[in-house]
């Protein structure tokens, strides 16, 4: 028997995963199913390629079970991997393998060293156990060796290494449990903690547990039922860590059922998007999209839908870095096998492979949204219907991928059914056609039935009707696609292309101007602005916005929002001075009557544009008096 001290960096990080992970102590369980589960991914590697281990046959599995004799309370878990001889003991166990980890250890003050998500940096693996465990005792014996070591320890400074007996290869680790961790000597918290975070480690995993029953039937000697015990042994976990299997392998059914079980939806997915990166990165991702938008994704606090596994460890579903925020909708995981286990919130943002799985993850969606755009319409059709919205959000949170998302983004159109791409459009355009219309604000049928339409209308130009209502905010970061000008139709700016020869002498006579000045008068200082129309064919007047002023409907949307704290911008009021109505303005001196049909004017405009007049009131009363008269 040889009493070891540990080396001091043991003792200094045994000290602070005691007291800054003390609160997540719950991992321990991760930390050694884990190490088991690369002690038998390792024997099954030497198997395979070392002559001494090729006669070893054996069937991979981890066992767990816990007692309660006495005082003690104990947890063991036991693999059947390839154990450890006495050297293996005492390096591995009694020092810091990992001269990163030292480096880091000793880089960190004392201010740092309280900083649990800093500890997390490094992998704490087995020393975790003392966190829950009074005394810490390893049985384990070498492949290919006869003898056997038991490696014990209170974590307190020094361990304890002395002969022992083990069957056949593997490890044995029995915790026995401290006062905060003796909850963990119960069935119920190891099925719980293993199908959280060991669910996919790819070898079973199984707990041993004595079930009692009683038989009403049968009496004991005393005239009670009697009292069964019955020892029995459970596999825990569903070790399929399905996404590691090659996609030739696996079949589409089995995607779904494993979609299903690990989102709790009860519909198939959309599709799915299987992809091993191998290289630089090694990593998988198995990608979902559920079928209906889940409920929660416009709440501030939505849960993000991907999972974090380093190597088959499930790491965190509560990381909203691992995707940018509008492919929030997206399910499924990422497996990684360059990241350390206990990798932190804060150091994956910064994280150089986390970044790059990131990276490319977001290109392989948008391009496989954009592959089934192109070869299968109809399921696009359905995936835009729950996803258009978040996507336009990546429009002008995602600069880098600005291009592949507006290829896929959509919107109604004033001259097609449905959703039409900007593709599409382009396509569509008239030779003359310099600008990509659109118009923002309001409901698609509002917007639909909008007088701004008639001149493009008549023109043959497509308008696209942005009626979602993020549109107002998203298409002013698109500003071109492919060397196109976007053009609000109910801004000023935009009326400019449709000018026609004749146009302007039209508006520029005598008669226009004195109607302009009347109407101007009438109106004051309700509208910014009073100009004859080049663009209306059937209707009397339009409201449009200045190149720069947010649209009406913007500035309501606003204020249902709460927000009013902006200077309301003034529409302008484009008339027809061919309109009949107009003409009546033209035609008369009476102050009042022009007054009340100005003020119709500009209101039934308001409300073409879905848009409230200021005076519901006023507008009926004069319509009431225009009708009469
Ligand atoms: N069940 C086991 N069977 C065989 N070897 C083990 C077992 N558990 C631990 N070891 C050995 O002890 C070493 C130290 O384990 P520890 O958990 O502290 O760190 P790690 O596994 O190297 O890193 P991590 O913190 O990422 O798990 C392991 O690298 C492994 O060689």
């Amino acid at each position: 028997m040889e009493q070891k001290k540990f080396k001091t960096e043991v003792s200094e990080l045994l000290h602070l995963i005691i007291h800054s992970l003390y609160s997540h102590k719950e991992i321990f369980l991760r930390e050694l199913v884990s190490n088991s589960s690369d002690a038998l991914d390792k024997l099954k590697y030497l198997t395979l390629t070392d002559d001494k281990l090729k006669n070893l046959t054996f069937e991979p599995r981890i066992d767990i079970s816990f007692s309660e004799e006495g005082e003690d309370r104990t947890l063991t878990i036991s693999d059947n991997g390839l154990g450890m001889s006495h050297d293996d003991l005492a390096d591995n166990l009694g020092t810091i393998a990992s001269s990163g980890t030292k480096k880091f250890l000793s880089s960190l003050t004392e201010e740092q060293k309280k900083d649990s998500n800093l500890i997390g940096q490094f992998g704490v693996g087995f020393y975790s156990a003392f966190m829950v465990a009074k005394k810490v005792e390893v049985v384990s014996r070498k492949a290919g060796e006869e003898q056997a070591w038991k490696w014990s320890s209170t974590g307190k400074g020094s361990y304890i290494l002395e002969e022992a007996k083990r069957e056949s290869q593997g490890t044995t680790i029995t915790l026995y449990l401290n006062e905060e961790g003796s909850e963990y000597a119960n069935r119920w918290q190891i099925e719980q903690l293993v199908k959280k975070y060991s669910d996919h480690i790819a070898y079973p995993i199984f707990l041993s547990y004595d079930q009692t029953s009683y038989d009403d039937k049968k009496k004991d000697d005393e005239g009670n039922p009697l009292k069964k015990v019955e020892h029995k042994i459970e596999q825990i976990n569903s070790s399929s860590a399905l996404w590691r299997r090659s996609k030739s392998e696996l079949t589409d059914e089995e995607y779904k059922e494993f979609y299903k079980q690990s989102s709790y939806d009860s519909e198939d997915p959309l599709f799915y998007l299987h992809t091993r990166a191998e290289g630089a990165t090694e990593y998988i991702t198995l990608f979902f999209i559920p079928s209906k938008a889940p409920f929660d994704m416009y709440y501030a606090d939505y849960k993000p839908g991907v999972k974090l596994y380093v190597k088959r460890v499930y790491i965190t579903d509560d990381d909203k870095e691992l995707l940018p925020s509008y492919l929030r909708f997206v399910r499924g995981i990422i497996d990684s096998e360059d990241l350390p286990l206990n990798v932190s919130r804060e150091i994956l943002q910064q994280n150089r492979v986390m970044n790059a799985i990131r990276t490319a993850s977001v290109k392989k969606l948008l391009g496989e949204f954009q592959k089934i755009s192109e070869q299968n319409p109809d399921l696009y059709a359905k995936f835009i219907e729950q996803y258009n919205r978040p996507l336009k959000e990546g429009l002008y949170s995602d600069y880098a991928n600005r291009d592949a998302l507006l290829e896929l983004v959509r919107f109604k159109s004033s001259s097609e059914d449905g959703y039409v791409s900007l593709a599409s459009y382009k396509e569509r355009m008239k030779s003359d056609q310099k600008s990509i219309y659109y118009i923002t604000g309001g409901k698609e049928e509002t917007l639909k039935a909008s007088p701004l339409l008639e001149a493009y209308r008549k023109k043959g130009y497509e308008v696209l009707i942005m009626s979602d209502d993020i549109d107002d905010i998203v298409v002013g970061s698109i500003g071109t696609y492919k060397e196109l000008p976007l053009k609000a139709i109910n801004k000023s700016g935009a009326v400019d292309d449709l000018k026609e020869e004749g146009e302007e002498k039209k508006k520029d006579t005598k008669e226009a101007k004195a109607l302009i000045k009347k109407v101007k008068k009438a109106l004051g200082d309700k509208v910014k602005d009073v100009v004859a129309s080049s663009r209306l064919a059937d209707s009397p007047a339009v409201v449009v916005v200045d190149e720069n002023d947010p649209s009406v409907q913007m500035q309501q949307i606003l204020k249902s929002m709460g927000q009013t704290d902006f200077e309301e911008a003034k529409p302008i009021l484009e008339i027809n001075v061919e309109d009949p109505m107009v003409k009546k303005i033209e035609n008369s001196d009476d102050e009042q009557y022009i007054e009340q049909l100005s003020s119709v004017l500009l209101d039934q405009a308001l409300l073409a544009e879905g848009v409230m007049p200021k005076d519901p009131v006023g507008f009926a009363k004069r319509l009431h008096a225009l009708l009469s008269t």
